[in-house]
C-alpha cells in the first residue's frame, strides 16, 4: 500500500512512529483523528502531511451532518482550522487545506452531497499529483546524480519511498534505476532518528547502498572528500528561497559550501510558499523535550536535565546550490526563478507599472 491511502471512506496511513517492517496500519475515520496523527508524526513529511490533511478535509465533508451548503463550508472551515493547527512549519497542510477550502466554495456545486463528492475526488488528486510530482523530480534531479557518487542524505524525504517516490528519495531511487553505481550516507536525524528508522528501511528494500552515520559525522565525511552531493528534502521554502528543513540541515549546507560540495534542495512547488518573504518568517515548530532527552521512552540524560528541541532550522538562500522541483531545476537568483515557476511574474509585471504610475 501507499504511505497515504484512502480505502472506502476510511483514511489508512502507515504509521511511521513505528519500524516501517512492522507495517502497522493507522485508520482515521474524522479529522480529528488525522489532525492527531499528523501532530504525533504517525504521518510526517511534508507532502505527506498535505496529502493526509486533504483527506481529514473530505473526512470532515463525508461526517458533517450539514444538510445546506451553507452550514457545510462552515463545519469545512471548521475542519480546517483543526489541521492547520496540527502542525505548524510544512507549508504543504496549509496549501492542501486551502486548496480543498476552495474546491468546496467552487460555484459550480449546488449541493452537500455535490460538495461532499468534490472534496473526496480533489483529495485522491491531491495525493495522485504528488506521486507524479515526486517522479518528475526524480527525473530532474538524477541529471546531477554521476556513476559513483556518494550521496549524504539527512532525515527521511520519502514517507515511503518504496511505494511513493518520494522528494529527495526519489532523486536517489531514480538515480539508482537507470545504473548508476551510488552510495548514500543515511544521517541518523536525531532527535527523532527518521534518518536510521525510515531511510535505512526505504534503501534495503531498493537494494541501493547505504551507511548510516551520526549526524555530528558528516563534517568528517565531507573532509575526507567522501561526499560528492548533499540532497535534502524542505518543509517551508520562502519567496527569497531560504529552505526551512529538519534541524541540521542548516549545518550540512554550511558544511558543504566549506567543502565545495553541491548542496541541492528536493521539493515540490507546494512547499514553497510566497507569502513567507524570507527564512526568518517561517514558524519553527518546537517540539516536546522527552524527543531529546529520551530514546524510545529510556532516559538517555540526567534527571533534571532540560532540553530544547526546534524540529527544523532555515537555511539561507546562498548556501543552496539548486531547489529540485517537479517543474526543473531552480538556480539562483532563486526569488525570480520561485516567481517564474509559480507563475507569479505577470502579476509583479503589473505591480512594476503601477509603481511606475502607468
Ligand atoms: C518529503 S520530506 C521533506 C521534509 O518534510 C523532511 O525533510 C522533513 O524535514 C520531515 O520532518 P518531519 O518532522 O519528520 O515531518
Amino acid at each position: 500500500m501507499r504511505s497515504v491511502e484512502w480505502h472506502d471512506g476510511v483514511l489508512r496511513l502507515i504509521d511511521q512512529r513505528r519500524l516501517p517492517h512492522e507495517m502497522v496500519i493507522l485508520e482515521c475515520e474524522t479529522p480529528e483523528a488525522v489532525a492527531e496523527a499528523i501532530r504525533t508524526m504517525a504521518v510526517r513529511g511534508a507532502p505527506a502531511i498535505g496529502a493526509a490533511a486533504a483527506f481529514g478535509m473530505a473526512l470532515a465533508a463525508l461526517r458533517s451532518p450539514a444538510s445546506d451548503r451553507a452550514a457545510l463550508l462552515r463545519d469545512l472551515e471548521a475542519a480546517a482550522r483543526l489541521l492547520k493547527a496540527s502542525r505548524p512549519t510544512a507549508v504543504n497542510l496549509f496549501w492542501a487545506v486551502d486548496r480543498m477550502l476552495r474546491r468546496a466554495a467552487d460555484e459550480g456545486l449546488e449541493d452537500p452531497q455535490a460538495v461532499r463528492e468534490a472534496l473526496v475526488a480533489e483529495a485522491i488528486r491531491i495525493a495522485e499529483e504528488d506521486v507524479e510530482t515526486n517522479r518528475r523530480m526524480g527525473q530532474y534531479g538524477a541529471t546531477l546524480i554521476r556513476d559513483g557518487d556518494t550521496i549524504l542524505h539527512h532525515c527521511n524525504t520519502g514517507a515511503l519511498a518504496t511505494v511513493d517516490y518520494g522528494t529527495a528519495l526519489g532523486v536517489i531511487r531514480t538515480a539508482h534505476e537507470q545504473g548508476k553505481r551510488i552510495h548514500v550516507l543515511v544521517d541518523e536525524t536525531r532527535p527523532r532518528l527518521q534518518g536510521a528508522r525510515l531511510t535505512a528501511w526505504e534503501l534495503l528494500q531498493l537494494g541501493i547502498p547505504f551507511t548510516v552515520i551520526a549526524d555530528g559525522a558528516a563534517g568528517y565525511f565531507m573532509r575526507k572528500g567522501k561526499v560528492n552531493i548533499v540532497l535534502v528534502g524542505a518543509d517551508r521554502i520562502a519567496a527569497n528561497g531560504d529552505v526551512a528543513n529538519k534541524v541540521g540541515t542548516y549545518t550540512l549546507a554550511v558544511l558543504a559550501r566549506e567543502h565545495g560540495i553541491p548542496f541541492y534542495v528536493v521539493a515540490p512547488t507546494s512547499t514553497i510558499d510566497p507569502n513567507t518573504p524570507n527564512g526568518d518568517a517561517i514558524p519553527i515548530e518546537e517540539r516536546d523535550e522527552r524527543e531529546v532527552l529520551e530514546i524510545e521512552g529510556v532516559p538517555i540524560a540526567p534527571r533534571g536535565a532540560r532540553a530544547a528541541n526546534p524540529a527544523f532550522d532555515v537555511t539561507p538562500a546562498r548556501y543552496i546550490t539548486g531547489i529540485i522541483t517537479e517543474k526543473g531545476i531552480l538556480y539562483p537568483p532563486f526569488d525570480l526563478h520561485i516567481r517564474r515557476a509559480l507563475g507569479l511574474e505577470q502579476e509583479d509585471l503589473r505591480d512594476v507599472v503601477a509603481l511606475r504610475g502607468l
